[in-house]
Formats: C-alpha cells, structure tokens, sequence
C-alpha cells in the first residue's frame, strides 16, 4: 500500500524540485528526495481546533449570559432599593429665568437652596421643602440628569409618570419638549430609551407611542389619522373610552398607538402629535395652556430565553395645563369652564399623590379623567416624578405660592423635614451605599457585555469558517475524485509554462480556508526549500538509485478517506505555491512508504516518517510531526 490512510501521511517531492530542469522526456516519476512537510496535516489539526474554539465560545457565552442576568437582577434590586429610598413619588422645584421682555426687581420676591424655595410676600416668608430645587442657571441636561434613573426603571417594568406642574408660562412646555438647540426632557427620554435598549443583551426591546390632550374633560387622540378635520370637529370625534382590564391595567379605547422603531421614527411622531395640538388651538384664545397634554411610551420587554413572557410598561410625560386660579381672577364664559376644568383635574392629581404618599387605603383616581388615565401609573409600584415650575416674577408672587403650597401636600410624609437629622443622615448613607454598588454592578455589566460581543463575534466568524471548510472541503473531494488517475497525471506532469502557474494559482484560490498554509506551516516549508537547494546537487546523483514507481504501489481510491487525504495533500502545495507569489511549479509525487532510501540516510525510522535536515533547528521541529504523526497510528 502506497499511503497509510491510518497514518494521515503522505510524502510529497516539493516544488523546489521543478526548478533543478527536469528533462520533460522523462516518462517515468522523478526519483526525488523525499521531504516530509507537515503542510498536508494543518488542514485537519486546524478544523479539529476550529470545533474545538466553537464549543468553547458557546460555553463561554452561554455562561456570559447567564452571569450578565443575574447582575442585571440585581441592578434592577439596587436601583427600585435607591429609587424607594428616595422616595417612588419625588417633587423637583424649576425656577424658570427672568426673560429678555421681563424688568428685573430689586428685591426678589423668591430665593432658593439646593432642596428648598423661600417666598417673601408682603412681609411673609414661606419656605418649601423639594427633593431638588433647579435654579434659573439649570440647564435641560441638569433636569434630564435627574430623571435618567427612573427611565431605567421603566425599562426593568416599572410604570413611571413624569409631570410637569405650574402657572402658564413657568417653563412647563419648555421642560418637557424644549427646543431644537435645547431639547426638553420628552426627546431627551425617547433617545435613552432606545440607547439603553441597544445595550440590553438579554432582552428584545420595542416601543410604541401614543399622544393625547385632555380638554374639558375630553380625550383627544394626537396621533390619528383624522387630525384633517377641523379642532372642534376632531374633538368631538376623538372622545376616547377609558378601560380598565381584570389586571388592573389602564387602556384607552380607540388612541392610535404607533411603533417606533428607531429615535427618528419617535422623534418624527412626537413633533406631528405637538404640531397638531398646537395648531388645533388657534382659533380658541391658546386653550392649549388650559389642556394637558400626555405622551405615553409603551415598552415591551421580551427576555431571550425560551418560552419567556414579555413585560410591558408605559412611560408617561405629561404637559399639565397652566394652574392658575382663573376662577379667583374673574373669568367669564369659555374661559372659565376650562379654568374649572383644569381645576378639578390638578386637585384630583393632588388628592391621589398625597392618598398614594401617605399610603392611605382608599385612593381617589376616579374624580377626573387625568387621574383615571393614570391609575396604573401613579400607584404604588410605579415612580412618579413631579416638576413644579415656578416663576420668579414679583407680579406671580401669589401664582408661585399656589403651586409651591400644591406640591407640598403632595410631599407632605417623606419630606426630609420629617425626619430627624440622625435619621436624614441615615437614609443618606444608605443612598450613598446603594448608588456604589449600583455603580459596581453597572461596571461589571459593561465588562461582562464587552467580552460577550467578543465572544459572539468570534463565535460567528468561527462557525461561518468551518462553514465555508465544510463546503469546499465536500466539493472538492467530489472534484478531484471523480477522476483520481487524471489528477495524479496532472500532479505528476511538469508544467511547461507559466500560464500552467497561472491556472495552478486560480485553481488554488478555491481551496478552503483551512488547507491554506500556516505562518508557521510556511516557515517550515522555506526553511525545508532552503535545505533542497542547497542538497539540490546531491540530489540528481542519488535520483538515479531510487526505487520506480510501480503499479503495485499504486493508491487505492475506493477508501473516502484516502481520497481526501489524497485531496488534501494535492491542496496543499497548490496553495503554498500561490501563497509565495512565485511561479513554482508543484512536481509532487505520492511515494511508497517502503521506498529505498535507505541508501540517502541511515535511520531506522520507517520511511514514511523520515525527515532530511541538515539544521538542527529544522531537525527538531520535524521530530515534533514525527511524534505526531506517529501517535496517528
Ligand atoms: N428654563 C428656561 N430657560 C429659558 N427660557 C425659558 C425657561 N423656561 C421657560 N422659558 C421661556 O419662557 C417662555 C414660557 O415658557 P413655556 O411656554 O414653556 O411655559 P408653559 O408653562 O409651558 O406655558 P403654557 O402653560 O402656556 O404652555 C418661553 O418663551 C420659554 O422659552
């Protein structure tokens, strides 16, 4: 038998050989030194470290993932712990700047603390107490700031209601949408979510987003399709049902609700849903001051895990129409009956936040449309986060203590003030501990996520190359089977020009990825070269004693292995040829095992095995294949 199949051996003459100019007359097989090279086994070796990389990754991913959940469950635990500490229900103070239209007083009749707001009024003072208080110099960053960490928790599940409260003209609308240069915290938000989203890689994240005004005490849909109609008609056609399912769950019949997909998409809906409610009131003495205006983003959280249930929450901002006390400044009319409107839904808001501060049993939503909108969100799983606007104008002095007095009810039991100072410094403390190991917890998250998207990137790149290995590999077998003769013929003839090369070359480029040689492969091989040109002369006087290739040795190609050992040592040197950009010409020639070279070296190795090497360096590393040939057999 020419080849061991069992061996995975095959000794192949090199390249070198073709430039010693071998007579084309000579018919029979070129009686060559026999190189070992080690490049006819990389194939197998690498594809075997390919699976083997593979199984890892998947391992390795597989526990990343599982690691990356449970500190997750975690964050989620740490920051519902740091938000109820604060308190689910928090009120921030924004004193809106003096405008370039405004005089100036000398006396101002509001000064402010990190926490606190002291109005002086006709002689009395009147200090508010507030979780933070936003100074004229606040920029929209400094509020987004604040109200990040709660977007967090309406990505983890949690219902959250962000409402901006005051006088018309405060800065409420200015809050919430902003302004091209200085978006507000409604566009703010959106893009959080989705940046958050993108990082979540253990849940599929989307969104949706519904818009609507309240008026009177009527529901009118921001997003639909019908905003053609002229307001008054439109009003009267989008007076939307309020449901409330067995769960408790809140649902407006009829409200058009939009997926967005990406930030463009929501910010795009979110400026036709403003654009329509500003526009509508044209013609009604800017009503939209005494209408609020709710935008609602719906998050579905789906885990990527079999079988797993996907939570919803919702995102509430909402726009509170102007609190003045139209009623108390002789209102007639229109006028009036929106001011009563108002009214009545801000003080319902005000008797459920404070029923929901002061945990009481019974919590009155149903007193306006407002509050029954909100009752899933402002209960006691949801974060509600108020923002007072306040004017520091001496004419609104009497505004500013309506609104300040309105949120203090609303503040009443979890202020600080009711705390003791030992007690304050306590729940500080525990603030301070809480956010570390939130921190901590987010850091170990970031690194778990950097070294997953390695793994999963690696993990496909491998795949994708055992996938292409596989493929080539089969069709190359398929190939160069049909007609084994014909491709020893082919490998045994000396090309005659360099269009031979050229064909050689091209044919070699579809050779699969894991046949190619390797950087060290190729080293090997130059330093074998090297070896041969320098024997080179020796070598044609000892050709003439080696054994013919004889018709007994001839390969059996029936095996499927042999045939892709005998596929694999063709690739090869193909490869290496085009590889080294010279025009080398393979002259390879498959060997008996039992060939007489006895003669060339003394060595008791089976021939098969031998290795010609006058460098020790050489020497050695061809001891390491003889050894790994060996324990092949
Ligand atoms: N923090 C601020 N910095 C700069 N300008 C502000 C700020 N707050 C409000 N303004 C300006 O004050 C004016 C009134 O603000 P805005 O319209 O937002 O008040 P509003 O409370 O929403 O009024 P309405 O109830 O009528 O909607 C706007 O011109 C706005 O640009």
């Amino acid at each position: 038998m020419l080849i061991s199949a069992e061996k995975e051996e095959i000794l192949i003459s090199q390249s070198p050989v073709s430039s010693m100019s071998v007579p084309e007359s000579f018919e029979s097989p070129q009686p060559v030194p026999l190189v070992y090279t080690d490049v006819t086994v990389v194939p197998e070796h690498e594809r075997n470290e390919l699976e083997k990389s593979i199984s890892s990754l998947e391992g390795e991913v597989l526990e990343l993932k599982s690691k990356l959940k449970s500190l997750d469950e975690k964050r989620r635990e740490v920051l519902n712990k740091i938000i109820d500490t604060k308190g689910s229900i928090r009120v921030f103070c924004r004193v809106r700047p003096f405008l370039l239209t405004e005089r100036r007083p000398i006396r101002e009749p509001v000064s402010f603390g990190s926490d606190n707001v002291v109005v002086r009024s006709a002689g009395v003072r009147k200090e508010f107490e507030f979780d933070k208080v936003f100074h004229q110099s606040a920029t929209q960053e400094d509020v987004f700031g604040e109200v990040k960490p709660i977007l967090r928790s309406a990505l983890d599940g949690h219902n959250v209601c962000v409402l901006a409260y005051g006088q018309t003209g405060t800065g409420k609308t200015f809050t919430m949408d902003g302004t091209n240069e200085q978006p507000g915290l409604a566009p703010r938000a959106i893009k959080e979510l989705f940046n958050e989203a993108s990082t979540d890689h253990a849940h599929s994240v989307t969104f949706t987003m519904s818009m609507l005004e309240i008026y009177m005490g009527n529901l009118k849909d921001l997003l639909s399709a019908r905003q053609s109609l002229r307001s008054n008609e439109a009003s009267a056609k989008c007076n939307l049902n309020i449901q409330v399912d067995s769960k408790g769950s809140v649902e407006i019949e009829g409200l058009t609700e939009v997926e967005v997909s990406d930030f463009a998409k929501a910010r795009w809906w979110y400026n036709k849903g403003r654009r329509v409610r500003s526009t509508s009131w044209t013609n009604v003495n800017e009503a939209s001051s005494r209408s609020h205006c709710l935008t609602r983003i719906t998050i579905f959280r789906r885990g990527d895990g079999v079988g797993s249930k996907t939570e919803v929450s919702k995102l509430w901002m909402i726009d509170l129409g102007g609190s003045e006390r139209l009623l108390k400044t002789g209102a007639i009319g229109q006028t009036l009956d929106e001011g009563r409107a108002i009214n009545l839904s801000l003080s319902a808001l005000g008797d459920v936040i404070a029923a929901l501060r002061r945990k009481k049993g019974h919590v009155p939503y149903r007193n306006s449309k407002l509050t029954q909108i909100l009752k899933d969100s402002l209960g006691t799983r949801s974060k509600v986060l108020m923002l007072v606007h306040i004017s520091p104008r001496d004419e609104d002095v009497g505004e500013t203590v309506c609104s300040l007095s309105f949120t203090k009810r609303a503040r009443a039991v979890d202020s600080n003030r009711g705390l003791t100072e030992e007690l304050r410094k306590l729940r500080e403390k525990k603030i301070l501990e809480l956010e570390e190991e939130m921190r901590d917890t987010q850091e170990r998250c970031k690194k778990i996520i950097m070294r997953l998207h390695e793994a999963e990137c690696q993990l496909s790149d491998n795949k994708k190359l055992l996938q292409t290995t596989h493929e080539k590999y089969e069709e190359g077998i398929e190939e160069r089977v049909l007609s084994p003769i014909n491709h020893l013929k082919e490998t045994d003839a000396t090309p005659k020009s360099s269009d031979k090369h050229v064909k050689i070359s091209k044919s070699s480029g579809n050779v699969p990825r894991f046949m190619t040689s390797t950087v060290t492969s190729r080293l090997r091989q130059t330093m074998s070269e090297k070896e041969i040109n320098a024997r080179s002369q020796s070598i044609r006087s000892v050709t003439k004693t080696l054994t013919q290739f004889s018709t007994s040795q001839s390969l059996s190609l029936s095996d499927t292995r042999s045939r892709g050992l005998l596929r694999r040592s063709y690739a090869k040197p193909l490869q290496a040829a085009t590889n080294s950009g010279t025009p080398e010409t393979p002259k390879s020639e498959i060997k008996d095992t039992s060939l007489k070279t006895k003669n060339i070296h003394d060595t008791s190795l089976p021939r098969s095995k031998m290795v010609t090497s006058s460098d020790s360096n050489v020497r050695a590393k061809l001891c390491y294949h003889r050894r790994r040939m060996s324990s092949l057999t």
